[in-house]
């Protein structure tokens, strides 16, 4: 724990990390001790959108700790039969009033994921970050592409999947996860909108630190993340963070290049778009610049 190693103390009363009623009554052991808690914020999606950048980047606030692997606890039901107290051992040791934050895009569209998110914590901050729907299904696909190459198994070009006689393919799955509207519809039926934090994945990319201080607020987070934090690396084409000297860029498998798609086929994709977009920054109460 950085805090524990550079000796600074700081728990600030307004995190909490687990509810009240699941969380382990405090004992004089563990009341001053490092444990494994459960989040009390988590990054539930947007597959592709930026989560891992923005999970790095709140990992730079030493009030917060993250989970560095996916832990795919709510989606995956060999986990979640696991129960609690599994989950809990795939979270970093914290502090007392340290902030836990997870991360799995796969939360946001799986029917399963809000009520049970719920049933552990109806406190928990939610943080989803999107990115223009379109962009995003490129990107996806070229990750499937990317990991059916590795395993050496063939794949569709893009346009095929994407496209049944020359209109967009509703059953693409790939253009499932891009109906923003119809998966944060379900979370509105579980959590208040007011426990949803959206960042603007697109922004993320530009200039990360205004979408990083306003998590912050969302946080409750006393603001420490400063733009030294963050240069841009023109060689990875992206940000990178810099943090106690030293400088982290995510690996290759983020800001690859994309798959190709044709002008047509791209406009094609943002008209199918146009709809639910709206529906989703209705839902919302802000918009955003997408095609
Ligand atoms: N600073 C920085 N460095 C590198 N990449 C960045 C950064 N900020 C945001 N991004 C964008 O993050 C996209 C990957 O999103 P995810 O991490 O959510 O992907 S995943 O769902 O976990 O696989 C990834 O998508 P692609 O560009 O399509 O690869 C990036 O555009």
């Amino acid at each position: 724990l950085r805090e524990l190693r550079s000796g600074v103390s700081s728990s600030p009363a307004s995190i909490s990390s687990s509810s009240p009623s699941s969380s382990s009554p405090p004992s004089s052991s563990s009341n001053n001790a490092t444990q494994q808690r459960q989040p009390g914020a988590i990054i539930i999606g947007v597959r592709k959108g930026g989560t891992r950048a923005l999970l790095e980047m709140l990992n730079l606030h030493p009030d917060v700790e993250v989970a560095k692997a996916e832990v795919h606890y709510f989606n995956v039901e060999e986990h979640y039969r696991r129960g609690l107290a599994w989950y809990k051992t795939q979270m970093p040791f914290t502090l007392p009033g340290q902030l836990t934050v997870e991360k799995t895009p796969g939360y946001f569209a799986a029917p399963q994921v809000p009520a049970r998110v719920w049933a552990m914590n109806p406190a928990v901050r939610l943080l989803l970050i999107v990115r223009d729907p379109a962009e995003r299904l490129v990107s996806d696909y070229t990750q499937v592409l990317h990991n059916r190459l590795t395993r050496h198994k063939p794949y569709l070009p893009l346009e095929e999947l994407l496209l049944n006689e020359g209109r967009i393919d509703p059953g693409y799955k790939a253009l499932h996860r891009s109906l923003y509207h119809q998966h944060l519809a379900r979370w509105l039926e579980v959590f208040p909108m007011d426990q949803i934090h959206v960042v603007d994945g697109d922004a993320l990319i530009k200039d990360p630190f205004p979408e990083l201080r306003k998590a912050e607020r969302f946080l409750n987070l006393p603001p420490k993340i400063s733009p030294n934090n963050f240069y841009y690396n023109t060689t990875k084409g992206f940000y990178c963070l810099l943090s106690a000297g030293h400088d982290k860029c995510l690996d290759e498998s983020k800001g690859r290049p994309h798959a190709p798609l044709s002008t047509q086929a791209f406009k094609k994709l943002c008209r199918y778009f146009r709809k639910p977009n709206k529906l989703f920054f209705e839902m919302v109460g802000r918009s955003f610049p997408w095609c």
